[in-house]
């Protein structure tokens, strides 16, 4: 039965890369359904996550961080982000608290002034710096726009976060319940378990491996004789070279890679699995748009 006074909305979150995005949503989700990692451009897909109580249901839209491009892939994800500002109830551009705002915020604000929904100044990691510190940072964002709140919060500590969303609900409209209560994704299953394994490359990898990787999950449908859920997947690397940092010597860095993805994947499904993987290379997959469709990276996708 509906609420009469119950309201909902799909808020987008946005802000340059690193600054904290995934990990709130998955503190609001209470679920991992976005990656995260100290490293920069760690999310590629606008990922939607959905919170739901009695009184609210909110959507949000995780982007990837909008930065610079110097390729196909990161055309596709500046994209993802600034496609997530159309028709969205209100916007959360995340910040780092204390820092100050660089070219790349610029660029946001620019796309931030043409939209109606209010915004939202939102300073994350104040675990990290002193109170005072931020005076200066919020009268800086203020002079280059007009934001609608302004809160400060730490996502991974969860301070402010309740006071954050209970802010936000006032002003969404009242509405309908877009999806059931105990839906927390739209991502099919095998991408965030994609999505899982390269959090674990992401964990165990340096340098240039990180943003070479994609994986993509073959199959994740047949059964062993023992009922356990069959996970194959391709871990894909740009260049020869990289294929052997990736498998690791007599295969330790691969093996460790499903160990730690086979841990979070059991969690995500709460079942046991069998996890194969394999390396292959797919040349500068990264300007391929054949492969980064197959992959999930579809431009196609965020132009309707
Ligand atoms: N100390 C502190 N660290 C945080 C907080 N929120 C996020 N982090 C850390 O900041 C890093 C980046 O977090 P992500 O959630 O991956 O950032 P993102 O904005 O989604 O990054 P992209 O995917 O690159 O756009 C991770 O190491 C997080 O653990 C916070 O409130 N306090």
């Amino acid at each position: 039965m509906d609420n009469k006074n119950f309201k909902s909305g799909f808020v987008a979150i946005i802000g340059r890369p690193n600054v904290g995005k995934s990990t709130f949503m998955n503190r609001i989700i209470k679920e991992q359904i976005a990656i995260t990692s100290p490293k920069p451009q760690t999310t590629r897909n606008k990922i939607q996550g959905i919170f739901t109580d009695d009184n609210r249901q909110i959507i949000f839209l995780d982007t990837p961080g909008i930065h610079k491009p110097h390729n196909d892939l990161d055309q596709y994800m500046d994209k993802a982000a600034v496609s997530a500002l159309k028709e969205v109830d209100a916007v959360l551009f995340m910040t780092e608290a204390g820092e100050k705002s660089g070219p790349g915020d610029k660029f946001i604000i620019e796309e931030l002034k043409k939209i109606k929904a209010p915004v939202f100044l939102i300073l994350n990691k104040i675990d990290l710096i002193n109170p005072d510190e931020m005076a200066p940072q919020i009268d800086e964002y203020k002079d280059l726009m007009d934001f609608a709140e302004v809160i400060p919060i730490s996502a991974s500590l969860g301070i402010n976060v309740d006071d954050l969303m209970d802010t936000l609900t006032k002003h969404l409209p009242e509405g309908p319940k877009y999806y059931a209560d105990d839906q927390i994704t739209d991502h099919p299953e095998y991408f965030i378990v994609g999505e899982l394994i390269r959090e674990k490359i992401l964990e165990d990898t340096r340098d240039e491996i990180p943003h070479s990787i994609a994986v993509v999950v073959e199959s994740m449908n047949q059964r062993s004789a023992a009922g356990k859920l069959q996970i194959e997947a391709y871990i894909y690397v740009e260049r020869e070279s990289q294929k052997p940092i990736v498998i690791g010597r007599g295969g330790s860095m691969l093996k460790n890679i499903g160990i730690g993805s086979r841990i979070k994947i059991e969690h995500l499904l709460g079942e046991k699995i069998n996890l194969k993987l394999w390396v292959r290379v797919k040349k500068n997959w990264r300007d391929d748009k054949a492969f980064l469709a197959s992959a999930g990276y579809s431009m196609k996708d965020l132009n309707n």
